[in-house]
C-alpha cells in the first residue's frame, strides 16, 4: 500500500512539477541539489565550473569585453591533469546557480595551484574581484560577487569554533559540519544600511579617508546586533554626521561582498531642512556635505579619470551603476526632477 501511495505522490509531483514556471522549477532543483548529496555529485560531473585564484575570477579578454568563462568537469579535468591535481578539486567546489536547463554551476579556488600556468593555459587572467566587478558583463557582476562571498566564507570557517576541529562542507557549499560537537555552520551574510539622507532640496554625501579622491557616497554602516533597519538608519546617521532622520522609506537592497559578505539595505532619509547643520565623526568620516541638483548632474556625469583638477584637488564623482549608493542618487534625482518640473 506504501508502495502505491509513493509512486502516486511522485506523479503527483512530476505533473505538479510541469505546471510551475521555469523560475519555480530552478529554485526547486537548486534546493535539492543543496540537500542531496548524491544528487549534487552527480551534478558536478555535468555542471559548469566559474575559477578563482586566492579570491580573484578568472577573466578572458577578448576585443574590450572581459568574458567570465565556464569550464566543463571534462575542459576541468583536462587542466587540472597536467597539474597533478587529483579529483578532489571537484569536492571542494560550491554551488552557485543553474542555468533555465538546470546545468548547475559551480564555483572552485584554485589558489593551491600555480596561477601562472592556469593563466597562460586558458589565456586569461585572475583578476582583483573591485575591478572584475565592474569591467564584466553587468549579468555576470552578482553571480561572481556571491561566488567569492560563498569561497571566503569556506576559507575561513574551516574549523569549528567551539572543539578546533576541522569542519566539512556538503557537496553543494550551503553548509560545514563539525563531526566532533556536531554544529553545522551557516554561510554568514551582514546586514549594511545604506541611506541617503535628504533635507528636500539637497541630498547628503561623504567620503572616507580610504576612498578613491573625489569619491562621495551616501552614508553606510553595519546594523548592530538586535537592531532593526530603521533603528540602524537612526543611528547611523546620527554616529556619523550629527542629524536626526525624521522619516525613512526603503528603495531596494544588493549583496555586497566587501569587506565579506554584506547584505546592503538602501533607504531614503529626510530630515528637517531646519536642522540640517552635518556635524562630522571625523573618526570614520573625511568629509560630508550637502550637493544640490546641478552638483549631482554634473557629478553623476563625471568619470573618475576626468574628476582631477590643475591645482590637485578632485571634484566630486558618485559610485559606478553596479554600487547600490548609485541607484539611491538616481532616484533622488528623479524625485527632485519630478518635484521641480
Ligand atoms: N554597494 C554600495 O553602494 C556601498 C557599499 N558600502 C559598503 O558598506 C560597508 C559598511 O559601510 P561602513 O560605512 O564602512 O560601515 P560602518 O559605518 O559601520 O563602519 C565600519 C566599521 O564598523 C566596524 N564593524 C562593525 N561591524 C562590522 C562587521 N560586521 N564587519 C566589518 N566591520 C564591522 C569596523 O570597525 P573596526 O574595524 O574598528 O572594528 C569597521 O571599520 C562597507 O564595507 C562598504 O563596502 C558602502 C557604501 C556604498
Ligand atoms: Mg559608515
Amino acid at each position: 500500500m506504501a508502495a502505491v501511495y509513493q509512486a502516486l505522490h511522485r506523479r503527483v509531483s512530476s505533473l505538479a512539477c510541469r505546471l510551475h514556471s521555469t523560475y519555480v522549477r530552478k529554485m526547486r532543483y537548486l534546493n535539492q541539489l543543496k540537500e542531496d548529496d548524491s544528487l549534487c555529485r552527480q551534478a558536478q560531473t555535468s555542471g559548469t565550473f566559474y575559477l578563482f585564484h586566492n579570491l580573484s575570477p578568472f577573466l578572458q579578454k577578448v576585443g574590450k569585453k572581459y568574458l567570465v568563462p565556464q569550464l566543463s568537469a571534462a575542459e576541468m579535468r583536462q587542466i587540472l591533469g597536467k597539474l597533478q591535481e587529483a579529483e578532489q578539486w571537484m569536492e571542494k567546489s560550491v554551488l552557485i546557480g543553474c542555468s533555465d536547463e538546470h546545468r548547475p554551476h559551480f564555483a572552485l579556488d584554485l589558489g593551491a595551484l600555480d596561477k601562472s600556468v592556469i593563466e597562460a593555459e586558458l589565456q586569461g587572467s585572475f583578476t582583483n574581484l573591485r575591478k572584475a566587478l565592474f569591467v564584466v558583463d553587468r549579468k555576470d557582476s552578482p553571480l561572481l560577487a556571491s561566488a567569492q562571498s560563498l569561497l571566503r566564507w569556506h576559507d575561513s570557517h574551516q574549523y569549528c569554533s567551539r572543539t578546533g576541529q576541522p569542519t566539512e562542507k556538503n557537496p553543494a557549499g550551503s553548509k560545514r559540519v563539525c563531526h566532533a560537537s556536531g554544529v553545522t555552520y551557516y554561510p554568514q551574510v551582514s546586514p549594511v544600511v545604506i541611506t541617503l539622507v535628504s533635507d528636500g532640496s539637497r541630498c547628503l554625501l561623504a567620503r572616507q579617508p580610504s576612498f578613491p579622491p573625489g569619491m562621495f557616497t551616501a552614508l553606510s554602516g553595519f546594523c548592530d546586533m538586535g537592531e532593526n533597519v530603521e533603528e540602524a538608519v537612526r543611528r547611523e546617521v546620527a554616529e556619523e554626521v550629527g542629524l536626526e532622520v525624521q522619516s525613512l522609506r526603503y528603495s531596494a537592497s544588493q549583496h555586497w561582498p566587501f569587506p565579506s559578505s554584506s547584505l546592503m539595505i538602501a533607504c531614503h532619509a529626510l530630515v528637517g531642512a531646519q536642522r540640517a547643520e552635518i556635524s562630522l565623526d571625523t573618526l570614520e568620516l573625511e568629509e560630508a556635505r550637502w550637493f544640490g541638483l546641478e552638483e549631482i548632474v554634473e557629478g553623476l556625469k563625471r568619470e573618475p579619470s576626468s574628476s582631477k583638477q590643475d591645482d590637485g584637488s578632485f571634484l566630486p564623482w558618485f559610485p559606478p551603476k553596479q554600487a547600490i549608493a548609485h541607484q539611491l542618487i538616481r532616484e533622488w534625482l528623479q524625485q527632485q526632477s519630478a518635484q521641480t518640473a
